[in-house]
């Protein structure tokens, strides 16, 4: 069995050691000769490459294994570069947090103006990745979940359209497996149907091994509960501000009872809601410093500390075994059913073909290829044009330097109140992402 070369790109990612736990926890699956991690922030990156080298040496020697800041040394004679970056890291997240919020309008990763803000600061790092990734190895394949991943998408389709870069997202991954406790089936027993845009999308079938539809079963729960289950799935879902997410997914499905929606949407959908329920001063990126972060850190320094790795390890993100799945449906062409971000091209039957859309796909060793979700219910397809308009209008705005685009994309954003307020946001956003989007005219 051939074995390949991994570049995770965001090496010094808080989802990074759970990643290299859950990938040798696969090696039977998707064998692995080298294993580098690349980052741009050498320090932050350190901490868990030490810490990883002791976990690879203790239980992996056979892989080669290390950590590095220059693009050559990393991206040289690789087969897949796993891609979660965070331009900005935290520290920009919560800006993007918080400036909206100052407005009286809701501060999220890739919703709203903090995803529109992430997305340039995100677009110009993808693209250069992306590059650096061709020129040293041009028949790699890039996994990307960098965020926003609509907008990244949306660049890529518009900039790099001949670039094999697969876009994903895991958050249908985590809802459907809360689907398959309530209905009580593993998660690879369900064969879903799906549209949507990436963090805004809809569920259209839930079926079991043998062709029954639990679409009504699973709707019963979920305008209940929401997506609450009893059975905790992971740890940071289990801070507040996810659980009331998954909780609030009750009241999205009220709206449209047909469907099962994905979480996202209360976004827009209850944008009042989630400002009423916001902390200005302690937001979602504060939570995951002083939770996620300090969590994978300290272990990390613990492992280097101890110079073992032996009775305190890292957690196996079991869950990102989404990533294996793709690479070895790239790697053995097993046409895996998977849901991707890609150019619709009829796959939404009546929503425009160049729209990056999240819909099945069956994916083999030449990419994805998307199955067709017939046509969509005005209420839907109107949601969406407004949020696909705003997102290609984020890439056009980076293209073009423009702030009219930008401050359009803003003032059509369903979370935005008014073209004033719009205006307000985009000029504290301008002042605070300086040193990351061009200089817009
Ligand atoms: N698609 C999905 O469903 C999904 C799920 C989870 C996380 N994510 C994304 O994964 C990414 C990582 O999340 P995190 O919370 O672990 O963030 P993090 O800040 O802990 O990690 C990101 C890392 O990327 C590095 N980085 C930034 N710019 C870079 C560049 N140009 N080149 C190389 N490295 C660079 C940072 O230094 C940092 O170490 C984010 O984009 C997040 O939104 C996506
Ligand atoms: O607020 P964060 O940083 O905890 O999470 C933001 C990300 O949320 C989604 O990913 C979830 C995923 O759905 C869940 O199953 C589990 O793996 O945790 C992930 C991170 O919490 C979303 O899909 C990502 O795009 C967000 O970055
Ligand atoms: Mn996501």
């Amino acid at each position: 069995m051939k074995k390949y070369s991994v570049v995770i790109a965001g090496g010094g990612s808080t989802y990074t050691p759970g990643i290299v736990m859950m990938m040798l926890e696969n090696l039977d699956r998707f064998p692995i000769r080298s294993l580098t991690l690349y980052d741009n922030d050498a320090e932050r990156q350190a901490i868990l490459g030490q810490a990883l080298a002791i976990v690879l040496k203790e239980n992996a020697p056979e892989i080669k294994f290390s950590y590095t800041t220059d693009p050559k040394e990393a991206f040289t004679d690789v087969d897949f570069c796993m891609a979660h970056i965070r331009t900005g890291k935290y520290k920009m997240r919560e800006l993007d947090e918080k400036i909206p919020l100052k407005h009286g309008v809701l501060g999220q990763e890739t919703c709203g103006p903090g995803g529109i803000a992430y997305g340039i600061r995100s677009m110009r790092d993808m693209i250069e990745l992306i590059d650096i990734m061709e020129k040293y190895s041009p028949n790699c394949w890039m996994l990307n979940y960098s965020n926003p991943a609509s907008i990244v998408a949306e660049a890529c389709r518009v900039l790099r359209p001949k670039s094999k870069v697969l876009n994903i997202c895991d958050m249908p991954i985590g809802t459907t497996r809360r689907m398959s406790q309530i209905v009580g089936l593993q998660p690879k027993q369900l064969t879903v149907r799906y549209f949507g845009l990436n963090h805004f999308g809809w569920w259209t079938s839930v079926k079991d091994p043998d062709g029954k539809e639990l679409l009504p079963q699973i709707r019963d729960y979920v305008m209940e509960h929401g997506y609450l289950t009893q059975i905790e799935i992971d740890t940071q879902h289990t801070d507040p501000s996810w659980q009331d997410t998954h909780r609030k997914a009750k009241d999205i499905i009220a709206v449209d009872p047909n469907y099962l929606p994905n979480t996202y949407l209360k976004y827009y959908l209850f944008p009042d809601y989630v400002v009423e329920h916001s902390n200005p001063e302690f937001t979602r990126a504060n939570e995951v410093m002083k939770g996620r972060e300090k969590n994978v850190f300290n272990a990390a320094k613990a492992i280097t500390a101890a110079g073992t790795a032996k009775g305190q390890s890292f957690h196996i993100d079991s869950h990102a075994s989404f990533i294996v799945d793709l690479a070895r449906a790239i790697a053995y062409n097993t046409g895996e059913r998977m849901l991707l971000i890609v150019e619709n091209n009829g796959a939404i039957a009546n929503f425009r073909d160049d729209a990056m859309v999240e819909v099945p796909c069956l994916v083999g060793s030449d990419g994805p290829e998307p199955l067709c979700q017939g046509k969509i219910p005005n209420f839907q397809k109107g949601l969406m044009e407004e949020q696909v308009a705003v997102e290609k209008l984020v890439v056009e705005a980076y293209i073009e330097k423009s702030y009219l685009k930008m401050w359009q994309a803003l003032t059509l954003s369903k979370t935005v109140p008014s073209a004033s307020v719009a205006k307000a946001i985009l000029d504290d956003l301008i002042e605070a992402n300086k040193a990351y989007w061009p200089e817009l005219h």
